[in-house]
């Protein structure tokens, strides 16, 4: 009748593997036909060779080593090396704490599985050699090939360490086999005879209080560290480099070993042994020095004494009841690990088993007097019941790990942090049938057993290496970064080192900049300029972007010549600036990519003032704009061009999203305010004063009582500047279109403050009659019929101090005739059109001249090539318009076509001079008084051309 043990599945996932190996037949054995065990590679079949009752163990592997040694099935001490040595030593490099315990009856072959035969490290047999000679071998294999060369990791250095102790339990008693004692103890030969039974008062073994030692043997203390656990005090800790250093030791503490004569083992080990070796493997950051890895793993290897039947009359009956408390209690353990980790049901199931065997247990644990054949609790295990505790309850067991010395050594190895390995030796003899059965009842009891195995890593050494690992991709990060920088710092002038509170020099910025461009990307950006120059003189014609020829060139100039009635040479005068080579012979007129890229970095400028952030996130949206393009166009295309577009088509639509913020109200009323200084004057004259007399007036304080006709409130100036930046989305498609950096360098001023309205308020009395002039429609100045693009500004916060002008002799505010209607026409050829508001640049003056409006629009001059599209805030001052670009690419370009332009600064001696005025058809002839005006109105049109113009035109109607 056959009877299989549960459960049937391996147990390799649980970190703990199991294994049986069976011994061959002694000589004494040869004669008895039958045996009792028949093993294939993952089953134990046991049969009573009485009954004839056959019981099947599963295991992870057997090894059957009992037939002939040629024999297809005997499986050597390399197969077994090659299973479970194998694995052990993957894990433990790996970092994981190991662990291999032998584990059967005397004589059954642990050590000879362990260390080779005889108990000896034979290096002339290597062939023969057990787990120990070859883990170790296999750890010091890999050291030389880790340390070798080191190509993979360059950067990095690997350093290694072993550490080996020997210990010995006796007794009860944790001994040093590595001491010097332990050597001369084994020089002696005493070790390899019995050293008596304690009890027998046979020769050795004597308990000396005040040294605490046995037979001139350091007893050791066990303590346990609330990390690694339990640990022996003192215990001998030797570094190795070599596997001939090891050798040495293992022989050296292999003597010192305690044993005897056993009847089924000559030399049976009547001591547990275990062999320790700390591996610790460090990498080192060669760079700088810190260890960035650090894995330090135990790998224990544990040869036990075997399990004996005591016998009561013989002399070594504490010693075998030690060995086998020792044994009991580890049977124990298993057992209760098992419980704990078996699911409820089976806790049940096996618990009842438990109760069983825990009173054949106790028996053979009292000294086996009660017991029938006076057996260890092997014996008396013709069940596996009778092995373990009463785990009778289904709640976790307390696991008595303190109970001995052995389980208390093995507890990290048994159900704790490490991986283990179990081999149970057995005997096929049937006359060992009960042990046999003993010993695969314990292994297969400990397959229920589960460890909590993880990488012995550093805490520091993690810590450093996730530090290290953050560094570089910060580091990662700051490259790219400052690579976005240096290519934003093409396109601006602007310092970016506000966050640091730093004040720079324009001289320093400059530099910083320089240094910071990337110099292959400016090459990169100079040759596709040159390389464009040369399509464009070359006459090349490309169709997305319309490049010109040689012979467009000419056309355009006659165009616009003659439209704007300018001298040709001239004109081209005022565009060298756009000369690439600076070399003074331009023979073209400027480009798009001219346009674009100058357009290109005032826009960013702009925005980058107004602010920074959305600057540099709109220049990187259009760095991946510009790529796009460039893929598409291919990489022959003009790069500059592209870019220059794609940023500045970004930057208008930043510049309308930030003209829809309060900053741009500010930026109206100082415009507002820059012009009304110069044309406005006293606010009680109700008309529009002498220009002359500005240049006398200073500037009054607030205190004084300065107004505004009409204030708007925040929110209305809010209302105004989203309708305006409205309107500048609608027109600002095009990409050449910008804001000249000099008209926002005071943008940075915030909205009226409370001060601004209550400064204001105190002259709206005063000024109240301006403003029913105002709300007069026959004296209402021209305005925009798109009420969206209309915008009352206030009042810049300072009075004019009434005083004689120096030029006229007018008093403040008197001396200009009401209703002096100038009229303007457009110039007759130029085909103007305001696209934004619909209206044509023609001003009616009015009466009264305190008003200021602003309007918004885009005016495009046709010509045969393209055209020009500006765009521009019409500013209207009483009597006068002034046309402000703020699109214009080429300022002196937009001065040329709307502005008010000296053409002629001539005649000395009749102080006189033409001034071509916005919308004017012709020129006009201003003569001066004398000198003095002369010299002064030409520096005013040299300050500011339109401004000084308009005063001029003023001075003259
Ligand atoms: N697989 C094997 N092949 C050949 N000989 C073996 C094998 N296993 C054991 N032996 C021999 O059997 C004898 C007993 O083996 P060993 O000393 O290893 O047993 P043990 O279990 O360590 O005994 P003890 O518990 O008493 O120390 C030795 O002479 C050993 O050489």
């Amino acid at each position: 009748m056959e009877q299989e043990s549960a459960p049937e599945t391996p147990t390799s996932g649980s970190n703990i593997r199991v294994a049986v190996r069976c011994r061959p037949f002694f000589p004494s054995e040869q004669g008895q036909h039958a045996r009792s065990v028949h093993m294939t590679k993952t089953s134990a079949n046991l049969i009573n060779p009485v009954t004839k009752q056959q019981r099947k163990f599963t295991f992870d592997s057997c090894y059957d080593s009992s037939g002939d040694i040629d024999g297809e099935g005997y499986a050597s001490q390399q197969d077994i090396y090659s299973d479970i040595g194998v694995w052990l030593v993957d894990n433990s490099l790996r970092g994981y704490n190991t662990c291999i315990f032998a584990y059967g009856q005397t004589g059954s072959g642990k050590t000879y599985t362990m260390l080779g035969p005889d108990g000896t490290w034979d290096s002339k047999h290597e062939d023969a050699h057990g787990l120990i000679p070859r883990i170790c071998a296999a750890h010091f294999d890999y050291i030389q090939s880790k340390t070798k060369r080191n190509i993979t990791e360059p950067t990095i250095e690997r350093k290694y360490s072993v550490m080996v102790s020997f210990a010995e339990l006796y007794m009860e008693q944790a001994y040093d086999l590595l001491t010097p004692e332990a050597a001369k103890r084994a020089n002696a030969g005493s070790a390899s005879t019995s050293p008596g039974d304690p009890t027998s008062g046979a020769a050795g073994w004597r308990r000396t209080a005040q040294s605490n030692s046995y037979n001139g043997r350091e007893t050791l203390r066990l303590r346990e560290h609330p990390l690694s656990g339990p640990f022996i005090e003192g215990l001998t800790q030797t570094e190795v480099s070599s596997l001939e250093e090891i050798q040495s030791l293992m022989e050296r503490g292999a003597s010192a070993r305690t044993t005897g004569v056993t009847k089924m083992n000559e030399q049976s080990s009547r001591s547990h042994a275990i062999f320790t070796m700390t591996f610790t493997q460090t990498a080192i950051a060669t760079d700088r020095g810190v260890p960035i890895e650090k894995k330090e793993c135990k790998v224990s290897l544990v040869d036990l004494a075997g399990s004996e039947r005591a016998d009561p009359g013989g002399s070594r009956i504490r010693e075998t009841a030690n060995i086998n408390k020792g044994l009991l209690t580890l049977g124990r353990v298993i057992s209760a690990l098992t419980q704990n980790a078996a699911p409820a049901g089976e806790k049940r199931r096996r618990g009842s088993v438990s109760r069983r065997g825990s009173e054949i247990r106790n028996r053979s644990n009292s000294g086996s007097k009660s017991s029938s054949r006076g057996t260890s609790p092997m014996k008396s295990g013709s069940t596996r019941a009778s092995l373990f505790d009463d785990g009778s309850n289904s709640k976790s067991e307390v696991v008595p790990y303190r109970e001995s010395v052995l389980t208390w050594l093995l507890k990290e190895s048994l159900g704790g942090n490490a991986k283990t390995a179990m081999i149970a030796a057995i005997s096929p003899a049937p006359q060992h049938f009960e042990e046999t059965m003993s010993t695969l009842c314990y292994a297969d009891q400990a397959r229920g057993i589960v460890n909590q195995a993880k990488v012995n890593d550093d805490p520091a050494a993690v810590v450093i290496r996730q530090l290290r690992e953050e560094l570089v991709s910060l580091k990662t990060q700051l490259r790219e970064a400052q690579w976005s920088l240096s290519r934003a710092l093409q396109f601006t002038e602007q310092p970016t080192s506000e966050s640091e509170g730093e004040v720079l020099s324009p001289g320093t910025i400059r530099s910083r900049q320089a240094s910071l461009v990337d110099p292959v990307e400016g090459r990169r950006s100079r040759e596709g300029m040159e390389m464009l120059s040369k399509q464009l003189r070359g006459g090349s014609v490309d169709e997305e972007f319309e490049l010109i020829t040689p012979r467009d060139n000419m056309d355009r100039h006659e165009s616009i010549t003659s439209d704007l009635y300018l001298d040709p040479e001239e004109f081209e005068t005022l565009s060298s600036p756009y000369d690439m080579r600076g070399n003074g012979s331009r023979k073209h007129t400027p480009s798009q990519l001219d346009m674009s890229d100058a357009e290109a970095k005032i826009l960013f400028q702009a925005v980058h003032e107004l602010d920074p952030q959305l600057s540099m996130r709109l220049f990187k949206a259009s760095l991946d704009r510009s790529n796009e393009m460039d893929e598409n166009l291919g990489q022959s295309k003009a790069y500059s061009l592209v870019a220059a577009n794609a940023t500045a088509e970004r930057m208008t639509e930043g510049m309308a999203t930030l003209l829809s913020k309060e900053k741009f109200t500010s930026f109206a009323r100082n415009e507002r305010a820059d012009e009304e200084s110069s044309y406005s004057g006293t606010p009680n004259s109700g008309s529009i004063d002498n220009p002359a007399c500005l240049a006398t007036r200073e500037p009054q304080a607030m205190e004084n009582g300065g107004s505004s006709p009409d204030i708007p409130s925040p929110d209305s100036l809010q209302a105004d500047a989203a309708a305006v930046a409205n309107s500048v989305a609608r027109t600002s498609k095009l990409p050449r279109l910008s804001i000249p950096s000099s008209s926002l360098a005071s943008v940075s001023t915030s909205i009226p403050t409370s001060r601004d309205v209550t400064a204001a308020n105190r002259r709206t009395s005063e000024l109240s009659n301006l403003d029913e002039a105002l709300s007069s429609p026959s004296s209402a100045p021209s305005r925009s019929t798109d009420p969206e693009l209309r915008m009352k500004v206030p009042r810049r916060k300072r009075t004019l101090t009434p005083s004689t002008c120096s030029s006229c002799n007018c008093q403040q505010g008197g001396s200009r005739a009401e209703g002096g209607a100038t009229s303007f026409a457009r110039a007759p050829t130029a085909e103007f059109s305001c696209q934004a508001g619909g209206e044509e640049p023609t001003v009616t003056p009015p009466r009264a001249a305190r008003s200021v409006t602003i309007m918004e629009g885009q005016l495009y001059k046709k010509t045969r090539w393209g055209g020009y599209r500006l765009r521009l805030i019409k500013v209207q001052l009483g009597v006068l318009t002034v046309w402000k670009s703020v699109g214009a690419a080429q300022p002196k370009l937009a001065v040329q076509l709307l502005g008010n332009r000296v053409i002629n600064t001539s005649s000395s001696s009749e102080y006189t001079f033409d001034l071509m005025v916005s919308g004017m058809s012709t020129p006009m002839h201003f003569k001066a008084q004398d000198q003095t005006q002369h010299t002064r109105w030409i520096e005013l049109l040299e300050q500011n051309q339109r401004s000084a113009a308009s005063d001029i035109v003023q001075q003259v109607c």
